[in-house]
C-alpha cells in the first residue's frame, strides 16, 4: 500500500507547492498561537485556494472552540479537521455533527497504555494520527520533531488504521515505512531549518528517502 504523506506547518506558497510537486497527499496547516507554525486563516485559506482539490487539506488545531472552528473552516475549507488536543470523545461527534467535516484526532503516546486511549474514539474519528507525547516544558502537542517507540505499535490490533508523526526525518522514514503499518505518515520540523521555517531542500532529501524505500521494498518483494 502506498502511504499518504502529509507535510504539516506549511506557511508559504514556495513550501506548499513543493510539498505537493514531490507527492504530498496531505498538507496541514497549524492553528495554534504558540507554534512557530502558526498562521491566521486568511492567510492559510489564500494558501488553500491555490491547491484546492490536488492534495487533502488539513486544519490543526488544539481544543479549539466553535467559534475558532468556524472562522477557519469559513476561510480555508479543510477537507479534514486534525484534533491535537485533549478533545473527548463527546467533542469529536460534537464537532463531526456541528461542522460536518472528517475528524483526524491525534493522540500523544509514550507507553502502551496510551494506545489503549484510541478504543474510546473507535467509529468516531475518521482517521487517528500517533504522535509523540511532548516533552517536559513544551508549549506544544506536537511539531517537537521527537519520536515515540515504534515497537509498542505492534500491540494494536491489525485493522486499525492509523497516520504516523513524531519526529521523522529523512534518517528514520524508511524504518518508519517498513517497520510499522501505518496507512499514512505527517512530518513538520523534520523539514524546517528553523522553527516554523520550512526547508525546500530538506523537503526534497525527505521525498528522495521515501523514494528510495519503497524502491528497496518493490525490490524485496520481487525477490
Ligand atoms: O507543529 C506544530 O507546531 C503543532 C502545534 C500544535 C499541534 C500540532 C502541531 N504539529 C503536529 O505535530 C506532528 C509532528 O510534528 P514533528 O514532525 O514531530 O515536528 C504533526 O502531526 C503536526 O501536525
Amino acid at each position: 500500500m502506498v502511504p499518504d504523506i502529509k507535510i504539516c506547518g506549511l506557511k508559504t506558497p514556495e513550501a506548499v507547492d513543493r510539498a505537493i510537486e514531490r507527492g504530498a497527499t496531505y498538507i496541514g496547516f497549524i492553528f495554534f498561537e504558540k507554534s512557530p507554525r502558526h498562521i491566521e486563516p486568511m492567510d492559510a485559506g489564500a494558501l488553500a485556494d491555490r491547491v484546492r482539490g490536488r492534495v487533502k487539506i488539513v486544519a490543526v488545531t488544539v481544543d479549539a472552540d466553535n467559534e475558532m472552528l468556524e472562522e477557519i473552516i469559513a476561510f480555508v475549507k479543510p477537507d479534514i479537521l486534525q484534533l491535537h488536543g485533549h478533545e473527548s470523545p463527546e467533542r469529536v461527534l460534537n464537532i463531526k455533527a456541528v461542522f460536518g467535516l472528517p475528524v483526524m484526532k491525534a493522540f500523544s503516546i509514550r507507553t502502551a497504555d496510551d494506545l489503549r486511549k484510541l478504543e474510546a474514539y473507535d467509529g468516531l474519528a475518521d482517521r487517528f494520527l500517533l504522535d509523540a507525547k511532548a516533552p517536559a516544558g513544551s508549549e506544544l502537542p506536537g511539531g517537537n520533531g521527537v519520536s515515540f517507540d515504534w515497537k509498542l505499535l505492534t500491540a494494536l490490533d491489525d485493522g486499525v488504521d492509523y497516520m504516523l508523526s513524531g519526529g521523522l526525518n529523512k534518517d528514520n522514514v524508511g524504518q518508519a515505512l517498513s517497520g510499522t503499518t501505518a496507512s499514512g505518515i505527517d512530518i513538520s520540523s523534520g523539514v524546517e531549518s528553523a522553527p516554523g521555517v520550512k526547508d525546500l531542500q530538506m523537503m526534497d532529501t525527505f521525498f528522495d528517502a521515501i523514494a528510495q524505500a519503497r524502491s528497496a521494498e518493490e525490490t524485496d518483494r520481487k525477490e
